[in-house]
């Protein structure tokens, strides 16, 4: 048995206890904790899960991560902790979990993305410790994009480039605004029903200023081998200029018409040359050119014929000139969970088969 201890709760957390409910017979979720509240089990045995929401908040005692931590590096081995938060935090922490014997599982780009003295830390503990750390869902959430990447390298293949659309949220607004046939809707209003939908983060901004796209880049970068960091990337902000002070999320909703005509101009000028406008991420391994930018792509293109919110990855290596493409829903609750949940197989294989 698999002894787990979970940190945050929330969409994607609640969504992993379900599917763990549902589908696990290999897991014994321990521990529960997110910003105020943990829940403990007795002795190292397994918490009842069927109603833990109000379990968590009747029976739970004041959220502390020590001790949370402490119980869960008291059961017997193996025992993982699943860091559903983007707390910067808890990322800071892993050194600390790894310290205390744990195998870590997250979607929580932080660690990765952050300062390169912690990633590094945590790459160099978890060797020394035997340590397993796997966060698939960081990158294309549960797609598989890190295990095809870690393959491609440990089998020699050499990697020339990564290019994708790594975020839901932009998928889904250029998908909308910039293609060739259906009904044209103006861009405030297709950010707005993205908003509206959920698919965008509380302030929109936060989707198009590039910095999770950025983030994602620089956890491929380094993981190719390039010490990539959010410092020196060029990113491009699609925040128009003015807008970016703005006080408020809602400020910033009701100022957005203004600038309609300037996304229609950028759409208008891609579409004359037969080319839609798509937010890309580029990891080049080799030379200085990797980046977060906005690009006008022919209709042959892969990337210009995605639909709704997902993800698509291309890898040029040696072995795939023409590249190795991975699509499909790159974010939501389920197919983040999914990233998790198969993380969680990759540490119980080790030990168990
Ligand atoms: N949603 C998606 O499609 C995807 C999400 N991810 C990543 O998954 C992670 C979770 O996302 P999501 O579930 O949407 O986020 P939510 O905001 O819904 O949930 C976050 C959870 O973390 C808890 N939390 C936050 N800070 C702390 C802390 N310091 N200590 C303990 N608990 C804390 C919150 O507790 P409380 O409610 O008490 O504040 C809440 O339970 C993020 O890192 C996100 O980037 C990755 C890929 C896709
Ligand atoms: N906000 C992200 C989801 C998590 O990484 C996206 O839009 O892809
Ligand atoms: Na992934």
């Amino acid at each position: 048995m698999v002894h787990i201890g979970i940190i945050g709760v929330g969409l994607v957390g609640s969504e992993l206890i379900t599917q763990l409910s549902a589908y696990n017979k290999s897991f014994k979720v321990i521990a529960l904790l997110n910003s105020t509240k943990q829940l403990l089990s007795n002795s190292h045995t397994p918490l009842d899960l069927s109603n833990w929401k109000n379990d968590l908040n009747t029976k739970g005692t004041k959220s502390d991560l020590t001790s949370f931590i402490n119980y869960l590096s008291e059961a017997p081995t193996p025992s993982i902790v699943i860091d559903n938060t983007s707390s910067q935090e808890i990322a800071n922490s892993y050194p600390l979990f790894i310290e205390k014997g744990l195998h870590i599982v997250t979607p929580n780009k932080k660690a990765f993305s952050g300062d390169l003295k912690l990633y590094k830390e945590i790459i160099e503990k978890s060797r020394e410790k035997k340590s397993l750390v796997y966060h698939e869902s960081t990158v294309g959430a549960g797609l598989p994009v890190l295990s095809t990447l870690t393959d491609l390298i440990r089998t020699g293949d050499k990697v020339i480039k990564i290019e994708g659309i790594f975020s839901g949220t932009l998928s889904y607004i250029f998908n909308e605004f910039s293609k060739f046939d259906g009904e044209k809707k103006k861009f405030s209003e297709i950010v707005k029903i993205a908003k509206e939908n959920g698919y965008t983060e509380p302030d929109p901004r936060d989707d198009l200023n590039g910095l999770d796209v950025a983030r994602k880049v620089v956890i491929l970068g380094r993981l190719a081998g390039k010490d990539l960091s959010l410092k020196t990337l060029p990113v491009e902000n699609v925040v128009p200029e003015p807008l970016r002070t703005l006080s408020s999320a809602t400020e910033f909703m009701s100022s957005l018409p203004q600038f309609d005509e300037h996304f229609e101009k950028l759409n208008a000028t891609a579409n004359n040359n037969q080319q839609v406008l798509r937010y890309v991420g580029v990891i080049d391994p080799i030379g200085d050119k990797s980046e977060v930018k906005l690009v006008s792509l022919p209709s042959s293109h892969p990337f210009a014929s995605l639909k709704g919110s997902d993800n698509i990855i291309a890898f040029t290596t040696q072995r795939f000139p023409n590249p190795l493409i991975i699509q499909g829903a790159g974010a939501g609750a389920a197919v983040t969970a999914f990233g998790i949940f198969s993380d969680l197989f990759k540490i119980s294989d080790r030990y168990f088969k």
